[in-house]
């Protein structure tokens, strides 16, 4: 079967996001847990969580190194350094699989193991075809990283369509899978898929993959919130956030004359894109309701 991989819209993300209601409080909102960064790579782990911030989330949650936490907490002093209730996990951005402490590789493993979806990426990536997983997962891969998951899972050699490999690896794995790239394709288990193109070429910066997680983390967490989601709920979301990501780097473009940016640019964009994605969603059902 050759997948279904049409453009995820502008309107299908905007009726994936949330807008805070007056019942509403920090945690019914979305608490995202960022277990992210090292000590070779602090800096993924400040991105990742300002980027949760910026996309919404009632509340981020940091656990990583020492330094990690000083400088995302120099960064956003709002976000809490201790562990509690989450509603969606981010891991692995920031980190090297081949430099992970045994105590860490356990703790991964129980999320993994638990029932709170969790948004895997980086250095995260070879824990998911090796331990026993009961949570709701997507994977974030870029090309290579997905070519090293394949391999890991004892999956043959990527073909080149990235559509169907990216839906071959959800179906092996029962797992979403983002793979990342100019065209970042969703994929579900069920074979759902849908592309999401770049609107700017920008945005392939270092830095920007981790961006994309948090933003992804808090758009999980906020639905995670208010339902129990499985897999093929991931895929919708990740495209939501993948479209939200690359329009809120065209947004930090052009607001620089059409120049460079920086992934905390993107971050820095995110709630401008929201902010248009919801109003649009509720002029479409203001639309509705008079006609
Ligand atoms: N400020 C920071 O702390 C940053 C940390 N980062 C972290 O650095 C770690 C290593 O990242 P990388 O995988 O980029 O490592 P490398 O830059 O070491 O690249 C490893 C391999 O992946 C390939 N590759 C890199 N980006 C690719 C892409 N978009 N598509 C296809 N192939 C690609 C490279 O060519 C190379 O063969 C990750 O944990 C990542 O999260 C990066 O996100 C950059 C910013
Ligand atoms: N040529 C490109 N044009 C537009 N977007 C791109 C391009 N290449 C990569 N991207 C996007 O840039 C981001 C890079 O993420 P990633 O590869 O994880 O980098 P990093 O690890 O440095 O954060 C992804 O969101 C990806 O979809």
């Amino acid at each position: 079967m050759t997948p279904d991989a049409r453009s995820w819209t502008v309107a299908e993300a905007a009726a994936h996001l949330r807008r805070p209601t007056a019942a509403d409080d920090k945690y019914s909102r979305g608490v995202v847990g960022v277990r992210t960064g090292s000590d070779r790579y602090p800096g993924a782990a400040v991105l990742g969580v300002e980027a949760a911030h910026r996309a919404g989330a009632g509340m981020v949650r940091y656990l990583g190194p020492d330094r990690a936490t000083d400088l995302v907490l120099a960064r956003r002093p709002e976000t809490v350094a201790a562990d509690g209730r989450v509603q969606a996990w981010v891991i692995g951005s920031g980190t090297d699989a081949a430099d992970r402490a045994p105590h860490e590789t356990a703790a991964l493993g129980a999320l993994l193991a638990g029932e709170v979806p969790v948004v895997v990426d980086a250095g995260a990536l070879d824990l998911v075809p090796r331990r026993s997983r009961q949570a709701p997962v997507v994977v974030t891969p870029h090309g290579s990283e997905h070519a090293r998951l394949r391999r890991d899972a004892g999956l043959a050699e990527a073909s080149g369509d990235r559509v169907r490999d990216a839906a071959d690896t959800a179906a092996a794995l029962g797992v979403a899978v983002l793979l990342k790239g100019a065209e970042t394709i969703v994929a579900t288990p069920s074979g759902w898929s849908r592309v999401v193109t770049a609107p700017t070429s920008w945005l392939a910066a270092a830095g920007t993959g981790d961006v994309l997680g948090g933003v992804l983390g808090a758009v999980v967490a906020a639905a995670s919130a208010e339902r129990t989601l499985d897999a093929e709920d991931l895929g919708p979301l990740a495209a939501t956030a993948s479209l939200v990501h690359g329009r809120a780097a065209a947004r930090a473009s052009a607001l620089r004359g059409g120049g460079p940016i920086t992934a905390l640019d993107v971050a820095g964009a995110v709630p401008l894109v929201i902010g248009e994605l919801l109003s649009a969603d509720a002029g479409d059902a203001a639309a509705q309701r008079a006609e």
